[in-house]
């Protein structure tokens, strides 16, 4: 709701003589608060209901967090605009503990990410790690009534809704790589004119911030070649500075004992190009067999699940 009104005041600063709505909408995936998501269907759960008002002619644009938006969206709809990024690091929030470094052997920290899981499990394997999900004031009151001695957020949703204070310590992209799109909003529409000539996309271009569209094209190139099952942790992170982009990326298994890391620099005119390339750095490493460890672990244990999931960042 935060981002659908934010996208609502800068459409209205924008267009004055428009009026803009928020159709408020619940998901799936903010239903399902027992399971972790890749057990459940994944990204998806986050952007169907919107889409289905959307085709109804309910809704003329959806607001999304671009980590939550499948890489390949339904026949028929298109991302018209990527805002420029917030933080787009991990956050540390713990109300006994200053940082992950400090927490004491045994020690329960909650997250349902199977990337931070992974990367906690690799760098602190003493630690306890326990899913948990549900909105950030269900999470953070979990934290509050002592069931974690430290949780893993992203802190773009933290600063958005105005608790900066509850970060404790920010998590270096050298230490926990951002999932792909973290703390990006997209805003995604039906392709073409609307019925009445309406050009959205043209109407919303002013909103696009490039480079963040830039980088978040490249990272999500690489989850799209390692994607399509949600059992997978997956980092892909980059950053721009001038025209150049730099694009580091990171496959593991769930326990964190194996893992793939490359990093490439070049033009930001090639996105994809930048994805396909850190994507081969990532298969010397035996990214595949990586994936294919985690698939197998994955149908192991929930055979169903597996079959029709996709990621969770
Ligand atoms: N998967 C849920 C989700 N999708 C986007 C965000 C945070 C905001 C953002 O990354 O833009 C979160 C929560 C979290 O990771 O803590």
């Amino acid at each position: 709701m935060w981002q659908a009104e934010h996208v609502r005041a800068r459409l209205a600063a924008l267009y004055p003589q428009c009026s803009v709505e928020i159709l408020g909408m619940t998901t799936r995936g903010d239903q399902i608060l027992d399971r972790t998501l890749s057990k459940v269907g994944g990204k998806g759960l986050f952007v169907k209901e919107l889409e289905v008002a959307m085709a109804e002619g309910r809704a003329d644009l959806a607001v999304h967090s671009l980590k939550d938006v499948p890489m390949e969206l339904p026949e028929g709809f298109e991302l018209a605009a990527v805002l420029e990024r917030e933080d787009p690091r991990d956050a540390f929030v713990s109300n006994d503990y200053a940082s992950l470094a400090e927490l004491p052997p045994g020690a329960i920290v909650g997250t349902s990410s199977l990337r931070r899981q992974s990367l906690i499990a690799a760098r602190y394997p003493q630690l306890v790690i326990k899913p948990l999900r549900g909105n950030l004031d269900t999470r953070l009151g979990k934290l509050d009534r002592g069931e974690y001695a430290a949780i893993i957020l992203a802190a773009a949703g933290l600063i958005r809704l105005g608790l900066p204070e509850r970060i404790r310590a920010l998590l270096e992209p050298e230490d926990s790589l951002p999932a792909a799109g973290q703390g990006a909003m997209a805003i995604e529409i039906v392709r073409g004119e609307r019925s009445d000539g309406v050009d959205l996309k043209a109407l919303l271009a002013p909103l696009n911030h490039d480079a963040t569209a830039r980088a978040v094209t490249a990272e999500r190139k690489v989850s799209k070649i390692f994607g399509g099952s949600c059992q997978i942790p997956l980092a892909a992170f980059a950053t721009v500075e001038g025209t150049t982009m730099r694009l580091r990326a990171m496959v593991a298994t769930p326990d964190g004992l194996r893992s793939a890391h490359g990093e490439v620099a070049g033009s930001w005119d090639y996105p994809d190009f930048l994805g396909e390339q850190v994507s081969i750095l990532l298969d010397s490493q035996d990214a595949h067999g990586i994936l294919e460890a985690c698939r197998q672990e994955a149908a192991a244990a929930d055979p169903a699940a597996a079959a029709n999931a996709s990621q969770d960042a």
